[in-house]
């Protein structure tokens, strides 16, 4: 089990330190697939990239909380643990491949640099694991791929051998962060096929991060919806979807295009997500909702149980 728990993280803006994720809380078991959904600038990433402690690198900073892997936290394991476990335990898979492949390595190169970090095996042995990897996505000549540089590739081959990449050491979690946002719609469409299919045949636990309420239905178990460094609303899709409670999680399940009522052309919520140092008081989404009063702006929402694993946090919603 990866657990997120009651997770705030800093964010430096002007010289000011300020929370950009606040108390968030996630859990995601082998097996299944969660979503966490929102608009651009939520905190989706920061919260993402904080389960492989990467945003520590662009001056993001835990302010409380923790995250265990099987009970473990990443916070107090040895730096040697934490490089084991990135990569080896938990995989990402980011949003833009030729950002997360090095343009002057071939194919070859970097998913066996990848297998012989993680796993106990000679180059040949690697070389092997690195064909079959490359076949389970899909890539027929995989043997020719090897040899090939990133920027010879389209960008659905490049999505590919990252899912490749991710898998090479056999990880129990992947994180993919908006995984097919750069790719065209029919190939995303492949590309979302084949991540389902392998973390269904090695019953991986995926966390999807995305702003696309469809590709939640499509792929996920369980949603988490996040609004202004808070988690709004969470539990199993299929019953967010029957009885959506909170507000910003309607208003983003009319975002899509099957259910917009102006003629397939996207709905947008009017107004914009709030930036971290700017969250108002209260209930962050207020400003922004139509159904929102003076107790919202004036209240910070507990997080209601409508349901043993349905969770939401409004003033207006009562428990079942
Ligand atoms: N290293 C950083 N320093 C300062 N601010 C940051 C940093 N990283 C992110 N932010 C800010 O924190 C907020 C949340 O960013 P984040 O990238 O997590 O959002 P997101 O929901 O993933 O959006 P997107 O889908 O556009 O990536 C944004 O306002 C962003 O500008």
């Amino acid at each position: 089990m990866l657990e997120v728990l009651n997770l705030s993280l800093s964010v430096s803006i002007q010289g000011n330190r300020v929370d950009a994720v606040s108390g968030v809380s996630l859990a995601l078991e082998a097996g299944r697939v969660l979503g966490l959904v929102g608009e651009s600038g939520c905190g989706k990433s920061l919260t993402a990239q904080a389960i492989l402690r990467l945003g520590e690198f662009q001056g993001v900073a835990k302010s409380s909380g923790d995250i265990l892997i099987d009970g473990e936290s990443l916070f107090t394991m040895s730096d040697e643990r934490l490089r084991r476990t990135r990569g080896g335990r938990i995989a990402m898979i980011f949003q833009e491949p030729m950002t997360a492949l090095n343009p002057v390595f071939s194919i070859g190169s970097q998913i066996i640099e990848v297998i012989r970090l993680h796993l106990d095996m000679d180059k040949q042995q690697a070389r092997q694991r690195a064909i079959d990897l490359l076949l389970d996505v899909g890539m027929q000549d995989a043997e020719q791929i090897l040899k090939q540089y990133p920027d010879s590739l389209s960008g659905g081959m490049r999505q590919r051998v990252l899912i490749a990449m991710a898998m090479a050491a056999d990880p129990d979690y992947i994180i993919a962060d908006e995984p097919t946002t750069a790719l065209d719609v029919s190939v995303q469409k492949r590309i979302i096929a084949l991540l389902l299919n392998l973390q269904k045949k090695r019953g991986l636990g995926l966390l999807l991060v995305t702003h696309d309420f469809g590709l939640v239905a499509e792929m996920c178990d369980d949603v988490a919806v996040m609004y202004a460094g808070q988690i709004v609303e969470s539990g199993p899709v299929k019953e967010i979807f029957d009885h959506p409670a909170h507000p910003y999680t309607r208003a983003l399940m009319g975002c899509r295009p099957e259910v917009s009522e102006t003629g397939g052309a996207l709905a947008v919520i009017a107004g914009q997500v709030p930036p971290p140092g700017q969250w108002p008081c209260g209930c962050h989404f207020a400003p922004r909702c139509s159904g929102a009063d003076e107790l919202c702006s004036a209240t910070v929402a507990a997080d209601v149980w409508r349901d043993h694993s349905h969770i939401a946090r409004c003033v207006h919603v009562g428990s079942k």
